[in-house]
């Protein structure tokens, strides 16, 4: 019988160090949970906890802004993911009520003279920064050295993946040369309590739709992982200053379906204002995704045609978008969950 556990809380710190029996252990741990439920939680990374926690007053400082200055910078107002959004602006599980949180986006700065913003690139544009903020510099600088010591974390995890796929620690090299990715600021205000369990939904399940995410939680609970064993929803702890790591639909594709991309969502039952801060790692938008070595036995044919990331994860976008139109249009909600990266069903 399988027995339901939360994600693990592993100690990354091997992977800076030389003990290589320690690395190994890392690695040997990292490949059961990409293999059970593409789920597990890190510390022991390089992050500075300064850096952390400074990020986590700008997101504060964001959230606390009047609406009307928040919505200067509304995400409807660009096509590229940046900027604010409204709660309620998203159902993530067809049959639930709008998702209640509002959230922030952030990317690479790229000037509209840069050939991604020219050629309509993934998510490829300028900043949309609440210029009406008090010490908008510093909120600036400290999302952006935040953002950059993701990408670096991102990148250490990976090596990490590929070992655990018998890979050279170098493998994912040129998939992370120039990637794309976003950074999410999210607030879940407290559910009500007489609100109906079944429908309401802080992000309704979904999986995510790029390589991993990592995703720093303040210290309010919510988050649960679906075990589909057990059918059961497990609470993913909140450890103050770990990462929790997942794998995204573009990984599950690459790995022929042997790495799993695990539904996920949360309900802030905790009477508390809840903050999280995901990293969604899309890739090098022209890398093409093909099966992964090892990932296969013998003679079993790969199962997805290879496409490049921008083709898969704007894929995703573009399948969320219609989606969201959809339901705009009918009053009866579909059953099934759906799939979700930084923008998912935007209604
Ligand atoms: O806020 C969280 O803990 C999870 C957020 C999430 O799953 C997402 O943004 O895709
Ligand atoms: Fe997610």
């Amino acid at each position: 019988m399988t027995i339901a556990e939360a994600p693990p809380i592993l100690d990354f710190s091997p992977f800076y160090g030389k003990d290589e029996e320690a690395k190994a252990k890392l690695i040997a741990q990292v490949r059961k949970c990409c293999l059970h439920n593409g789920f597990f939680q890190i510390v022991g990374h390089n992050v500075p906890t300064e850096l952390q926690e400074g990020v986590l007053k700008c997101v504060k400082r964001f959230f606390s802004m009047p609406q009307a200055e928040k919505e200067l910078v509304l995400k409807e107002k660009n096509t590229w993911n940046r900027g604010y959004e409204k709660i309620g602006s998203q159902i993530l599980e067809a049959g639930t009520a709008p998702d209640l949180k509002e959230g922030f986006y952030i990317g690479e700065e790229i000037p509209t003279d840069h050939p991604y913003f020219i050629h309509k690139r993934l998510n490829s544009g300028p900043n949309f920064w609440p210029e009406t903020m008090e010490d908008v510099d510093e909120f600036k600088s400290t999302c952006m050295s935040y953002y950059n010591a993701m990408h670096a974390l991102a990148r250490d995890v990976l090596v990490v993946i590929a070992q655990t796929l018998d890979l050279d620690p170098r493998f994912f090299k040129d998939f992370t040369t120039d990637a794309v990715a976003t950074l999410r600021f999210l607030h879940y205000p407290p559910q009500p309590p007489d609100s109906d369990e079944k429908i309401s939904r802080g992000i309704g399940a979904h999986t995510d739709f790029g390589s991993v995410t990592l995703l720093m939680q303040d210290e309010v609970d919510g988050l649960q992982v679906y075990e589909k064993s057990t059918n059961e929803w497990l609470d993913v702890v909140p450890v103050k200053g770990a990462y929790v790591v997942n794998l995204g639909d573009m990984f599950q594709r690459w790995s022929n379906d042997l790495y799993v991309s695990n539904t996920h969502r949360v309900i802030n039952k905790s009477g508390k204002e809840r903050y999280s801060i995901p990293f969604f790692y899309s890739g090098n938008p022209d890398y093409k995704i093909e099966c992964l070595p090892n990932c296969r036995k013998e003679g079993e044919p790969a199962k997805y045609p290879p496409d490049s990331v921008e083709g898969i994860v704007g894929g995703s976008y573009k399948k969320s978008y219609g989606a969201a139109e959809a339901f705009k249009k009918t009053t009866t909600p579909a059953t099934a969950t759906v799939s979700s990266g930084p923008t998912a069903i935007a209604v």
